[in-house]
């Protein structure tokens, strides 16, 4: 019969099932983990299974339960189901997340025992408290945070919070566990507790959020044997896609709705599992046959997608991880490039690579540059645009462009302009080393004078070291007016010293180091092709608004977050900034430094997927310098190399060198002269960098060729 039932489906699909695919298919009841590669099927085989179980064991439809990962998941599995199978049957299987499933379960409770309750989260919540409070998550977050902290909540810390309540929830910690989640925000599990107990009591309703759904519907269900009965009595098989990405409460569902019987088929790929940060939980996978002694574990590890080539890389290198099931990915698709790494000087050298490899290729095939910040893509759509090249952004996440050091540095441009404005003074006064206190701008507000604020400044009574730091900084203020874009933002930094302000807040309030001077280099990048300061501030408004709008443009060369990367495939791939710091990021080493590996793996998980989307072109790009910063290349990348036995070779011997010649062999002691930090003596000149020690600023490492390529340094003259 089942021979039959093959024969009919490579005759109706094209597709002849492998061996593990048709067993998988034929194991109904019971247990069943199907560990699944990339690319090796699972869409295919579920949809199989599917039919099999309509087809040939005629069961109805309704007593099947297909789980996918995302409403989008769910549609794309309903079309290949229809693809392989309208004309044949009219029979059909819906297919739903778990969150919707749980939503149904919550739905059902509440009005069967007539308690009213309200979303907070997502469309239609509407409605204010008594007290004015927008009956919306972000609000009463923020509310909640305020009480507990009397202070307000910073964006990053409001972004943390929130993932660190999905995290909780999702993985349902408890007590002292919550105290072991690293969040950002200020006393985050008194803000946690606090905020749950606000959902029950403050509102005429119950409040419920996106999460609530989750722990909502899963207490109900373990709390009320009758409501159990009923859904487990309904269905007789579940179906999990894409189970790696589920949550402890997510399993915990699918668990209790698949006993007694426990028909329960879990597809997944544990070395894809990435949304641990958000509570998805492999080592339940991991534990499977713990969970069910009688379970069959099946793997299907035949890669239908890649070049071989790209196959023996990816399956070599998710080795490295230790808490994975072990598996080895073939393919029978033929061999073609090998992969390839390319090591630039630095970041910019690496993007014009990226955007003339692009060129080349335009619309004859499919082409995806992936990376791991939504920030790090932002000076490539700027260059693509320049290029006249369209792209397709999978998430556009514009953010970037609302975040307060953006803000931070168009006011300092603004005031540059025109030094009498209070209301930009009052944004920045304490962001530069003039030392302005609230009382001194008080004054200066209530004296209401117009002309230059340092001189009104002067006036008052001030500070002795303030004496030469505000006519320093007025005189600065009027040198950044005439500079190009990208030196302004330098002498920003430097000279006014807000990178010092950056570094204590990061000191201070626990702000991230790197994702506030990855937004500085970011902008300095995009200043660079911008010819005044008015064009960088108007060039910003385009391209939030280019990245805005990327989602629903069409076109053959993809943008995306390595994360979003998931589930697709390009013809082409090329990783970028894969240095350590980004991917993996400094948490993720420090972590694994202290003996953990968890972060660490998680990101070589995310290497993996990014690797595995390529069908037979695989890039892999790394950097000396990110802007002045020395950075090594990724951990991940060094792991590829082992693999494929590449050598380091620096693409700087195929770019057009800068000539240095002049700079190189310099004595110690020889005065310079650099563009943005003034004055300073030669200390020290070893490989690419050379130390100076400025007058003004202090010591600085930097980079020999950025700096002689962009003019910045001469020799000071001496008198003969
Ligand atoms: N037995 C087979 N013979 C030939 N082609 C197959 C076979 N099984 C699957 N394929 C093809 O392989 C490709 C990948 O299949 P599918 O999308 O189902 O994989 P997946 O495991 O879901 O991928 P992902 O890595 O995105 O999770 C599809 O084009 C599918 O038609």
């Amino acid at each position: 019969m089942s021979d039959t039932f093959f024969d009919r489906m490579k005759e109706q699909t094209g597709i002849e099932l492998n061996e593990s695919q048709q067993q998988a298919v034929l194991h109904t009841e019971g247990p069943l983990l199907l560990l699944a590669s990339p690319g090796s099927g699972k869409t295919t085989t579920l949809n199989m299974k599917i039919a099999y179980l309509l087809f040939e064991k005629r069961v109805s439809p309704d007593r099947i339960m297909a789980v996918t990962f995302s409403k989008a998941s769910a549609r794309d599995m309903s079309r290949r189901f229809d693809d392989y199978f309208s004309g044949w049957s009219d029979e059909r299987v819906s297919f739903s997340t778990i969150h919707s499933f749980a939503y149904k379960v919550v739905r059902e409770f509440m009005s069967r025992e007539k308690i009213p309750y309200q979303l907070i989260e997502g469309g239609g919540n509407k409605g204010r408290l008594a007290n004015g409070l927008p009956l919306h998550k972000t609000f009463i977050l923020k509310k909640v945070y305020e009480d507990v902290n009397g202070a307000q909540p910073t964006e990053e810390e409001m972004d943390d919070l929130m993932s660190f309540i999905s995290l909780v929830k999702n993985r349902m910690l408890e007590g002292k566990e919550l105290e072991k989640v690293s969040c950002q925000a200020k006393n985050a599990p008194e803000v946690f507790k606090a905020y749950e107990s606000f959902k029950q009591t403050e509102a005429e309703v119950t409040l419920l959020d996106f999460d609530d759904m989750l722990t909502f519907g899963h207490e109900i269900l373990r709390e009320n044997e009758e409501m159990l009965k009923k859904y487990q009595e309904r269905f007789d098989y579940v179906l999990t896609d894409e189970s790696q990405d589920n949550s402890v409460v997510q399993h915990e569902i699918v668990e209790m709705l698949a006993a007694p019987d426990n028909n329960i088929c879990l597809v997944a790929d544990d070395d894809q599992s990435i949304f641990g940060w958000r509570g998805a939980e492999v080592d339940k996978l991991l534990q499977f046959e713990k969970t069910y002694p009688d379970a069959t574990v099946l793997t299907m590890t035949e890669n239908y997608r890649s070049s071989q080539e790209i196959v023996h890389v990816a399956n070599r290198f998710i080795k490295r991880n230790v808490d994975r099931y072990e598996k080895e990915m073939t393919t029978p698709n033929e061999s073609q490039e090998a992969v390839d790494i390319h090591t630039f000087q630095n970041d910019e050298k690496q993007l014009d690579y990226v955007v003339g490899q692009i060129r080349e290729k335009r619309g004859e095939e499919e082409v995806a540059v992936l990376y791991r910040n939504h920030s790090s893509v932002i000076p490539l759509v700027d260059q693509l645009d320049r290029a006249g090249i369209d792209f397709y952004m999978k998430d556009s996440e514009a953010k970037f462009f609302k975040h307060w050091i953006v803000e931070d540095i168009l006011n300092f441009l603004r005031f540059s302009y025109n030094d009498s404005r209070i209301d930009i003074l009052e944004k920045i006064h304490t962001k530069f080393n003039a030392y302005i206190s609230k009382k001194q701008m008080t004054l200066l507000k209530n004296r209401q004078t117009d002309g230059s604020l340092f001189d009104q400044l002067l006036n008052l009574d001030i500070q002795e070291y303030q004496k030469k730091a505000i006519p320093k900084a007025k005189q600065t203020f009027r040198d950044i007016n005439g500079m190009a874009p990208d030196q302004a933002i330098i002498t920003i930094r430097e000279k006014l010293g807000y990178d010092r302000v950056l570094r204590k807040m990061v000191d201070n309030f626990g702000f991230r180091a790197d994702q506030l001077f990855g937004t500085l280099d970011v902008l300095i990048r995009i200043a660079g092709s911008c010819d005044s300061l008015k064009d960088f501030a108007f060039r910003l408004r385009e391209l939030e608004e280019l990245v805005k709008s990327a989602h629903s443009r069409e076109s053959s060369l993809t943008l995306t977050t390595f994360h979003s990367a998931k589930g697709l495939e390009f013809d082409s791939v090329y990783m970028i900034d894969l240095v350590d710091g980004i991917i993996p990021s400094n948490d993720d080493i420090e972590d694994y430094r202290d003996g953990e590996r968890e972060t660490m793996e998680e990101a070589a998980r995310l290497f993996y997927v990014g690797m595995t989307r390529a069908r037979s072109r695989l890039e892999l790009l790394t950097y000396h310098y990110l802007g002045n910063e020395r950075v090594k290349e990724s951990t991940f990348v060094h792991n590829v190399r082992a693999i494929t036995g590449t050598k380091k070779t620096n693409h700087k011997e195929k770019e057009n060198k800068v000539d240095t010649s002049s700079f190189e062999g310099m004595d110690p002691g020889t005065p310079i002269i650099h563009k943005t930090f003034g004055r300073g003596t030669l200390m020290e000149y070893s490989g690419d960098l050379i130390v100076i020690h400025f007058e003004d600023v202090g010591y600085k490492e930097l980079l020999l060729e950025t700096c002689v390529e962009r003019g910045l340094l001469s020799k000071e003259k001496q008198e003969a």
